[in-house]
């Protein structure tokens, strides 16, 4: 469970203050399924990326399961985004030059685990996103939907608690972005996850049974 209370995020633009979140105060249950939509500079990538321990807010406090992800110190953090925070992006992100297995197998070698191990799981990932057949193809042999199925195993390999998505569909089209949702929803279901997607698209938002609208820092529940 995500406990957020009066958290504050500025930035230093030149002489100007921005204030990407301001004294947001939100709780996030275990398996939930939350979308995040808002005008562009609204602070939804800020908020993602505190939920994810890849920034530090300014003042205020987020924890994850009761440890304040604010006050860990870096390898801590770091442990704690290896073992149970997956991430998805608009872009993929995919190494250009590994194939779509050796890309999921990246994911587990933060944590440890055997070379062996490493390969089975990552068949298994891709199998569950039904990309058993294509695990030698390199990211560009595959269409964009293809890539966001092998992000996904990636991010999922791992058997994250949670997982977040930042437009993850902002480059596909309808047809595709319908497949990878479905994709996500099932995946959601099947593994218990706690998923969070980043959306401008209503469509995908209205999808999802809770849903955060932030602007100008501060986020409203449209679901409470
Ligand atoms: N690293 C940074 N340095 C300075 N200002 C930043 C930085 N990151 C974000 N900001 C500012 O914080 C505010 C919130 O940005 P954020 O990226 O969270 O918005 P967003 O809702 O995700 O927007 P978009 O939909 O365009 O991605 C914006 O005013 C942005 O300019």
């Amino acid at each position: 469970m995500y406990q957020i209370d009066t958290l504050t995020k500025t930035y230093q633009q030149g002489k100007r203050v921005v204030h990407a979140l301001q004294d947001v105060s939100l709780r996030i249950d275990d398996g939930e399924l939350v979308s995040i939509q808002g005008p562009t500079g609204g602070g939804k990538s800020t908020l993602l990326q505190m939920l994810g321990g890849l920034d530090r807010p300014t003042s205020g406090s987020i924890s994850l399961d009761g440890t304040d992800l604010a006050g860990m110190n870096d390898t801590d953090l770091t442990r704690v985004r290896a073992e149970t925070i997956g991430f998805v992006f608009q872009n993929f992100n995919l190494i250009p030059t590994l194939t779509a297995q050796e890309n999921v197998e990246t994911a587990l070698v933060p944590s440890g685990v055997s070379k062996e191990e490493r390969a089975a799981r990552a068949v298994a990932a891709l199998e569950s996103v039904s990309l058993g057949d294509r695990a030698d193809h390199l990211p560009g042999e595959l269409s964009g939907g293809q890539q966001q199925r092998v992000a996904i195993a990636r991010a999922l390999v791992k058997n994250p608690k949670v997982l977040l998505a930042d437009e993850p569909t902002g480059n596909l089209d309808e047809e595709t972005r319908d497949e990878i949702v479905d994709l996500l929803e099932g995946l959601w279901k099947e593994q218990g996850l706690t998923l969070i997607l980043v959306t401008h698209d209503s469509v995908v938002a209205r999808r999802t049974p809770r849903r955060l609208r932030i602007a100008k820092g501060q986020v409203k529940d449209l679901t409470a």
